[in-house]
């Protein structure tokens, strides 16, 4: 589900800067190619990553849930010239691809894929994030919050996608394990008082949380 009307959607877009061309390449490769599309984060959510990402201009960011690449590399844009981005899947049918979308990015040299499920990985890539991006099984959010909130430096920024799931999140009726995992993130952060948080409906739910 879509939280803005599709009008609305369509102004902010055209009312945002452009995707540059890499990831209008891979948004459309991604819809063509690749399963389950409307995982990838798209324009305006991209450009979003982007804005903050240059406002915080982060010398390590995190992401958890690569796809097909676009998230990691809207918010390499803010990367600062010294920092470095360091992103993971689980899912290893797409490494060839995503690899070939970061050789061709300005900031290749500072991107570092991992292939691995990110319980594994996180515990072994001890750097003080100043940007974490959590973007992938919903289950294990409170799992990856947990994981990396301790290492994260005081002032960074965490964004979690999806927090909304549909909506479905306020729905009584619904009571699937997804949801309840979503619920009960949102509830842990809202009573962590380590952080500050804003949960913008954007798209499905963008949780912007802040370590004090
Ligand atoms: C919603 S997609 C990520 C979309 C991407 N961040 C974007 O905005 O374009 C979620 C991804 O998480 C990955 N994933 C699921 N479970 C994982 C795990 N345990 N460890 C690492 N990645 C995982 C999936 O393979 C999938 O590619």
């Amino acid at each position: 589900m879509e939280f803005l009307d599709k009008d609305v959607q369509a102004y902010a877009e055209d009312h945002s800067s452009p995707e540059p061309a890499l990831l209008q390449q891979i948004n459309r490769d991604t819809h063509a190619y690749v399963l389950m599309p409307r995982m990838l984060s798209g324009h305006l959510q991209g450009r979003l990553l982007a804005m903050l990402a240059q406002m915080i201009r982060p010398r390590a960011v995190l992401e958890i849930g690569t796809y097909t690449g676009y998230s990691a590399l809207c918010m390499a844009e803010g990367l600062a010239p010294e920092g470095e981005l360091h992103t993971i899947d689980i899912n290893e049918e797409l490494e060839s691809r995503v690899r070939g979308y970061f050789a061709r990015s300005p900031q290749a040299a500072q991107i570092h894929y991992h292939i691995g499920n990110a319980l594994e990985v996180v515990p072994q890539l001890q750097l003080p994030w100043e940007l974490v991006f959590i973007d992938a099984d919903k289950r294990n959010y409170a799992a990856y919050y947990q994981l990396v909130i301790g290492q994260m430096a005081p002032g960074g920024f965490l964004i979690a996608d999806n927090v909304l799931w549909s909506g479905k999140v306020t729905n009584p009726q619904a009571s699937d394990k997804d949801t309840e995992a979503l619920r009960l993130f949102n509830r842990m952060i809202q009573e962590d008082t380590r952080v500050e948080n804003v949960l913008l409906p954007v798209r499905d739910g963008l949780m912007i949380i802040r370590k004090k």
